[in-house]
């Protein structure tokens, strides 16, 4: 098959790529200037450096247009709030006086000003800092970092493509600023932001772009017909600009729907659309609309979200379909790279097996070019390369691994009663109280204490063979035992051990289950200088030991206070890891669940009284769209009962989550039937127990009374004011009073001093309530 008519040839694109460096120099190089170990100058040629290195490796792969400005130094999204000049009223001093250090302010607060607010990307595991917006926002361009990174791709030779967050996807993740009444909608400054739009488009063009990228990814959402017409309206406006590049609108993660009609009758050149998994639908939908006749056409047909190499064939067979559809076919990832590791080849410890199933950011780039190649020359001319890759899917598909028939065999007999606790909730709760004996208000965390540099180290040392397995195991054990006498001294009732042996909440059991694959150097970024490394679903799921049993007998042989095991659910499981793509997520789910669920009947053996598992994702895999919500939920919330309705009636469940927004899942909540809910509350005020309810949710709540994600220590009467608030909700003899997530990434200090308040605060709240 060769390309048509098209007047320009295929090319291969990517519309973004990992920040961080092959052995994340951007972290280091970012944590380094906070704490004055680097200096800005220092800071900004390590960047520059990893942007040209990831320019050349794309260039290497063969991907002919690279993309600029995906690079950040913390978040995009924030870097767009720069672009447009809405820096928040608090931050402007700080900004004045050193845009870097402002930078950084906004992202992260400083002793006296609180940063952005932050939350996820989408349904991706990367998190942004929300655009805060009022009617007296006053939008400024500030194009110099748009243009200074095309001009050093330029001057480097490559043919390059600006990429901004779209004028519509910006506002419409935007909230009120505070002090802005709470019903102000941000969409209704796009008339106000378009002119800024219009002047970074002019600079970028002015520098020597041929083409920008805005991308556009709310538009996968449901969005009403109002915003319909309010993208209907920015493109028309900024289509009908003189001074510009040609447009490229990219939408990613899902299909278009009804914003398909709308981009393509739009006045700019290309679209970018995602053809993977459910957003294949986009290819009926682009046929159903006519197609996008002279328009550019840039097709994600592989998957930029998950780790598994490409079916070639079949994306060449997509790819001959759309030629008929646009003027002009490229050949993309479905999204930006970012949220893939960068390099399988670093992973030399992986069985040779399944390193072949293999594509991180380097091999998507060439495996997009190779594609490319194809549609110009002929497949004739990748023979060879076809070849091989049929070969690699076969060996996946034909694999042990994949399929395991113990696996198998417990799945099939999973009945709906494995998923359903016998006794019903009231019984449950009064075995409970009577096995426990809790004060009211019963204090406890959320697991996971500092995580020092010390035990880090530790870490690095036990892997890299300094130290053995005994002294890593004892330094652990000092640690919890420190834990324990601290939480004890502090007068908490519920304990936990710290998790100071874990690496991270879900690699930690990813590492230890069999069908499941650990990377060394899988970094992607989470939120700024944060990665995480997340582990791979490649096989049947099954635990061929007990994981954190020993820890938790430890732990609790220390004291007489009862300490909750501490497990991450099956959902969280899924939404941190790269998933199978070749079975439906429940049904990966429903393995994971069963390895947890033999996890926690064996902690409830050890003598846990309270088993907490956590579902801080259960939110954030929501299906984008409303329609593929329930079919979600359903598997979602049986994976979680199935995980953990095999104990007995007086061993208390506890979940926890962690994303403010719960309004969509109240419902699965209450499917979930645990018995203990601990989420985030601090930053809402409370609002989420008023939810629960509102909602008539039944059982205990915690919802959080210190922000974990700040080093601000909250004083006593903070935590009591948030008390109240609590209290106006959920009767006091079901309020649980923690913080509003696991302390990792606190310092011992703030701990102890936070924890204090905390205590302190439902101390005096029992000696009002007992009159
Ligand atoms: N998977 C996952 N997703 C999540 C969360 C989560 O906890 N896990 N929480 C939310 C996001 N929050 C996050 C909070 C903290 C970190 C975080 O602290 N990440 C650490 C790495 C954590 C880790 O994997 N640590 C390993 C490896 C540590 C390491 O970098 N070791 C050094 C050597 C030791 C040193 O110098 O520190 C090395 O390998 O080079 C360990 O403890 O063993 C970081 O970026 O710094 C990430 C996400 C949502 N998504
Ligand atoms: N148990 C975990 C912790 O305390 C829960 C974290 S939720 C992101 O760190
Ligand atoms: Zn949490």
């Amino acid at each position: 098959m060769t390309a048509k008519s098209a007047a320009v040839a295929t090319r291969a694109t990517v519309h973004g790529y990992p920040r961080q460096g092959r052995n994340r120099e951007l972290k280091k190089a970012i944590e380094g200037y906070w704490k004055g170990a680097v200096t800005a100058d220092a800071l900004r040629a390590a960047a520059t450096e990893l942007r040209r290195e990831n320019w050349r490796q794309l260039a290497e792969a063969g991907v002919l247009e690279v993309p600029t400005g995906d690079f950040s130094l913390y978040d995009h999204v924030l870097d767009t709030t720069v672009a447009v000049g809405a820096i928040p009223a608090r931050h402007r001093a700080a900004v004045d006086a050193d845009p870097l250090d402002g930078y950084f302010a906004m992202a992260r607060g400083t002793q006296d000003v609180a940063p952005l607010e932050m939350t996820k990307w989408f349904d991706t595991n990367y998190h942004y800092l929300v655009p805060e917006l009022g009617p007296d926002t006053v939008f400024v361009a500030n194009p110099a970092k748009a243009v200074g990174e095309l001009a050093e791709a330029l001057a480097l030779g490559h043919e390059a493509r600006p990429v901004l967050v779209g004028p519509v996807t910006y506002l419409l993740l935007a909230k009120p600023a505070p002090g802005v009444a709470a019903d102000f909608e941000p969409i209704t400054l796009l008339d106000r932001l378009l002119p800024v739009y219009a002047e970074l488009l002019a600079a970028l063009k002015a520098a020597g772009a041929q083409w920008a990228q805005l991308d556009e990814p709310a538009l996968v959402q449901d969005r009403t017909p109002a915003e319909l017409n309010t993208a209907a309206r920015a493109y028309r406006e900024l289509g009908a600009l003189t001074d510009r590049p040609k447009l490229l609108v990219a939408s990613y993660f899902d299909r278009l729907g009804a914003a398909l009609p709308v981009l393509a009758k739009a006045p700019v050149e290309g679209l970018a659309l995602d053809f993977t998994g459910p957003a294949a639908a986009n290819l009926d939908d682009l046929a159903a609309v006519g197609g996008l006749p002279g328009k550019r056409l840039v097709a994600g047909v592989v998957d930029g979200r998950n780790i598994w190499i490409n079916d070639l064939e079949k994306s060449l067979a997509t790819l001959a379909t759309l030629f008929g559809l646009a003027d002009r076919v490229d050949v993309a990832p479905s999204c930006s790279l970012l949220h893939v590791p960068i390099d399988a080849a670093l992973e030399r410890d992986v069985d040779p097996q399944i390193a072949r199933w293999l594509a991180f950011a380097r091999q998507k780039a060439a495996e997009v070019a190779l594609l490319a190649r194809g549609l110009r020359e002929g497949t004739g001319a990748i023979t060879a390369d076809l070849a091989a890759n049929r070969a690699d899917l076969a060996s996946r598909a034909g694999s042990p691994i994949t399929r395991d028939p113990a696996v198998r065999a417990r799945t099939a007999a999973v009945t709906a009663d494995d998923a359903r606790r016998p006794q019903a909730y009231p019984q449950r709760a009064e075995a409970q109280r009577a096995r426990l004996g809790l004060p009211l208000l019963p204090t406890t965390t959320i697991g996971s204490f500092p995580q020092t540099t010390e035990l880090r180290v530790a870490r690095a040392d036990l892997t890299a063979g300094r130290i053995d397995a005994a002294a890593y195991r004892e330094r652990m054990e000092a640690e919890v035992r420190e834990v324990i006498a601290y939480q004890e001294k502090a007068g908490l009732d519920v304990l936990v051990h710290g998790e100071p042996e874990r690496n991270d909440m879900v690699q930690y059991f990813a590492e230890q289950l069999t069908g499941y694959l650990a990377t060394r150097h899988g970094w992607v970024q989470s939120y700024g200088t944060r990665y995480v490394r997340p582990p791979v679903l490649a096989g049947d799921i099954s635990r061929p030991h007990p994981m954190t049993v020993d820890w938790f007998r430890f732990a609790q042989d220390l004291t007489d206070r009862p300490v909750k095991g501490m497990l991450t659910g099956p959902v969280t499981m899924l939404a941190w890891s790269f998933v199978r793509d070749d079975q439906p997520l429940g049904a990966t789910a429903r393995q994971v669940a069963l390895a947890l669920r033999d996890e926690v009947t064996d902690l409830e053996a050890a003598g846990a009284a309270v088993v907490q598992v956590d579902e801080p994702a259960l939110r954030e895999t929501l299906p984008l769209r409303a329609a593929d919500r329930p079919a979600y939920l359903d598997w979602a919330t049986e994976s979680f009962r199935l995980a953990t309705s095999g104990v007995r009636a007086d061993t208390q469940v506890h979940t926890h989550m962690c994303y403010a927004e719960f309004g969509a899942i109240m419902t699965a909540i209450e499917e979930l039937d645990a018995d203990v809910i601990s989420l985030e509350a601090t930053r809402s005020h409370m609002q989420v127990a008023g939810e629960l309810a509102a909602a008539g949710y039944p059982r205990e709540v915690g919802p959080g009374v210190w922000d974990i994600h700040s080093p601000r220590v909250p004083s006593t009467e903070e935590a009591l004011a948030l008390l109240r608030a609590g209290l106006a909700a959920i009767p006091a003899e079901r309020l649980w009073v923690n913080p509003d997530c696991g302390l990792k990434t606190r310092g011992w200090t703030e701990t102890r001093a936070s924890l204090d308040s905390l205590v302190g605060a439902a101390r005096r709240l029992r000696e009002e309530l007992a009159g």
